[in-house]
């Protein structure tokens, strides 16, 4: 697919003034994660109904938009929330909340990613909140993917990092030895996911498992490698949004990135 790009690599008014105060030498990343969600909430308007996303990157977003609210710069916004974490995040500021029964189309959505791949597919998940997130982000007319460059990768699980897959709680192993199999070729290491704050299998907000998949090598067509996953029974989703995307915004050391689709 033809891509557009609009690139600018100087810092936005609002990206600038996070790096003046106070003053420092090295941005953190929780501070390029902060430059990338002011910047996509640049293009939220009064009226919209906005997906939010969740992660701590989505967060800043979240969090920006309930202080504009405050202080009326946006008004008669309606959030649909993609976990329960951020569910309590919006209505801790007030931001009037809705659902995709009520809402089933909307105008923006704005949410962090663990991986981008140069064609702006997504691996999504790592915060265990990829179903809803994908039910959501998928009826928006405008998804903005907010990262710092650290998530930049040559190609989908490239980070060496998971790639998680929702899954029924029944017979988990079965699952995870058939998704493993699946991409044996790549090397692929398949784990149950475990909370560390219990060391139980995590739990997802619609009370499923995730298995995390673990690629050596690049697994090639990703909508092949998606559909082939679906087609296993006891699989609920899978953590890569292809061609979900419609804007990529990128904070890194020399300013911020805008990409479109
Ligand atoms: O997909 C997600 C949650 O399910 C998050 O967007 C993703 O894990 C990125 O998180 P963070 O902004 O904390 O790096």
């Amino acid at each position: 697919m033809a891509l557009a790009y609009i690139e600018s690599k100087k810092p936005t008014a609002t990206a600038a003034a996070i790096m003046a105060s106070p003053p420092q030498l090295i941005l953190t990343q929780d501070d390029l994660k902060k430059i990338a969600a002011y910047k996509a909430v640049e293009f939220v308007e009064s009226g919209m109904v906005l997906g939010l996303g969740t992660g701590s990157t989505a967060k800043h977003a979240i969090d920006r938009i309930g202080e504009l609210l405050r202080q009326g710069k946006l008004s008669n916004i309606v959030g649909i929330p993609t976990s329960t974490k951020t569910h309590e995040q919006a209505l801790a500021l007030n931001i009037p909340l809705s659902d995709i029964d009520t809402h089933p189309v909307l105008d923006l959505a704005i949410d962090g990613a663990d991986e981008v791949d140069p064609d702006m597919n997504l691996v999504k998940g790592r915060g265990g909140s990829l179903l809803r997130e994908k039910m959501i982000e998928g009826c928006c007319k405008k998804f903005v993917v907010i990262v710092d460059e650290s998530k930049l990768v040559n190609y989908i699980g490239g980070s060496g990092l998971a790639m998680p897959v929702e899954i029924v709680p029944f017979c988990w192993k079965f699952t995870a030895q058939k998704l493993q199999s699946l991409f044996e070729d790549s090397g692929c290491v398949a784990k149950l996911r475990i909370s560390p704050e219990n060391g139980k299998p995590y739990v997802t907000d619609n009370g499923n498992f995730i298995v995390d998949l673990y690629f050596k090598k690049d697994i090639g067509d990703l909508r092949a490698a998606g559909d082939a996953i679906l087609r296993l029974a006891g699989v609920v989703e899978h953590g890569m949004f292809i061609d979900m995307a419609t804007t990529l915004i990128v904070a890194g050391e020399l300013g911020v990135t805008v990409r479109n689709k």
